[in-house]
């Protein structure tokens, strides 16, 4: 019997304008349009295989090694969907074959840990999707695939695409309007970088999915947000990233991951996704900000308290010298830096920024970092000849 596979990586995503809120928890519409910029997979990204045979008797997901549950109603939805679609396209082509009937072996990894605020449900279900809109060699475009990816987590639409992507809101109430578009690529703005900043002991306060429902019922801030602030900021964020403005960018990022923050702290009972090591981090970007006399970087933060730093790269070694000093201690520097950068990093704090500055710095910061993950602005999802199924069983390698 005939196995046929397909597999494709897909990348993480960081808000830099935030989704907090559904307007149908069902369809994952939200209550107001997002940003986010993609970052590359060389560091952070899901490898997703799927196979289908007419011999499979019941759809399976392996994650990371482990048998998974497909039975979540948002899983569901997306593969109704694909099939949906790959019907379409069998009833148009009396040649194609009938593979919308049969069931599915999808095998998926992440190379970085998974449900630990990464944003893995993204790029784990931008990978699911992508992976079988290549096997049923779909005609859509990536913003109708990036519909049905929003079915399964709403953040993972905006992983469809590389570069700096928005995700537009809609309007309609089966969301057919509701999508993943790009802002500008990856190659007009190739300078974003970002280093995250994994905070230890990073367990979830509370789901994404429950924390924003508790939000829309509770927090009257919520309503200035989404009513007044969100709208605007959407635009000025297109805006500052057509025109490379990183000052401007990084001013409205920071904004927002305090706005979306506050209105998790104004929710009833509050949410705590940030904690005090996530605090000082604020408090240092603003003071490297202050000492330099020039945006050099941008926090934000996710459901949990890790930071994602965005900069330029012609600002590196200005930035790193600070973050350098404070985290040096810390895992994954050798992973993108020579010796002779790290030296130059340390080199910067001494020569230029130790006898001018004018606050302490925490020297015990980095105990409550677990790593450092240095990475940029990144590609869509791509099609990989690397399959994690056995072509002949039709199972995880
Ligand atoms: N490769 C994958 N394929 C399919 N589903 C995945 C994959 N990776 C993660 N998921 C799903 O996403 C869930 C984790 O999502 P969760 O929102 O809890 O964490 P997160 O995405 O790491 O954090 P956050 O969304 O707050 O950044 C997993 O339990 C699993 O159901
Ligand atoms: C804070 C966020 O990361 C929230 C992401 O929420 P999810 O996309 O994980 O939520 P569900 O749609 O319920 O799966 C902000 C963002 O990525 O825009």
């Amino acid at each position: 019997m005939t196995i046929y596979t397909a597999s494709t990586t897909a990348p993480v995503n960081i808000a830099t304008l935030k989704y907090w809120g559904k307007r149908d928890k069902k369809l994952n519409l939200p209550t107001n349009s997002s940003i986010s910029v993609t970052l590359a997979q060389d560091d952070l990204r899901t490898l997703t295989s799927v196979a289908t045979s007419e011999s499979f008797s019941e759809d399976q997901l392996w994650l990371n090694g482990k048998l998974e549950s497909l039975e979540s109603e948002r899983t569901q939805n997306c593969l109704q969907d694909l099939r949906d679609l790959r019907s379409k396209l069998e009833l148009s082509d009396k040649n194609a074959i009938p593979m919308s009937k049969w069931k599915l072996h999808i095998v998926s990894e992440n190379n970085f840990p998974t449900a630990a605020g990464l944003a893995s449900s993204a790029a784990g279900f931008a990978a699911l999707v992508a992976a079988i809109a290549k096997l049923y060699e779909l005609p859509e475009s990536a913003s109708e695939i990036s519909k049905i990816a929003r079915k399964g987590s709403g953040s993972a639409c905006r992983s469809l695409f590389g570069g700096y992507v928005a995700w537009e809101m809609g309007t309609k109430a089966d969301g057919s309007d509701s999508k993943a578009v790009e802002v500008a690529s990856r190659e007009h703005w190739p300078e974003m970088k970002a280093a995250i900043l994994v905070v230890s002991d990073a367990k979830k306060d509370t789901p994404s999915t429950s924390g924003m429902q508790l939000t829309v019922a509770t927090s009257d801030l919520f309503q200035e947000r989404i009513q007044n602030v969100v709208p605007k900021r959407f635009e000025q964020m297109k805006q500052a990233i057509v025109s490379r403005d990183f000052p401007l960018f990084a001013e409205l990022t920071m904004r927002d991951s305090n706005s979306f923050h506050a209105t998790c702290l104004d929710s009833y009972p509050p949410i705590f996704y940030m904690n005090d090591t996530s605090r000082q981090i604020v408090k240092l970007c603003h003071q490297i900000n202050a000492f330099f006399n020039e945006t050099v970087v941008a926090y934000t933060f996710d459901a949990g308290p890790n930071a994602v730093l965005y900069y330029l790269q012609h600002n590196e070694t200005k930035l790193m010298a600070f973050i350098y000093q404070v985290f040096g201690q810390n895992q994954g520097w050798e992973l993108k830096f020579s010796a002779q950068d790290l030296s130059a990093f340390k080199d910067y704090f001494a020569d230029n920024i130790a006898d001018e500055l004018a606050f302490e710095i925490d020297e015990n910061l980095h105990k409550n970092i677990s790593r450092v993950i240095l990475t940029q602005v990144g590609p869509a999802p791509q099609n990989t000849e690397e399959c994690l199924i056995d072509t002949t069983t039709g199972n995880p390698k």
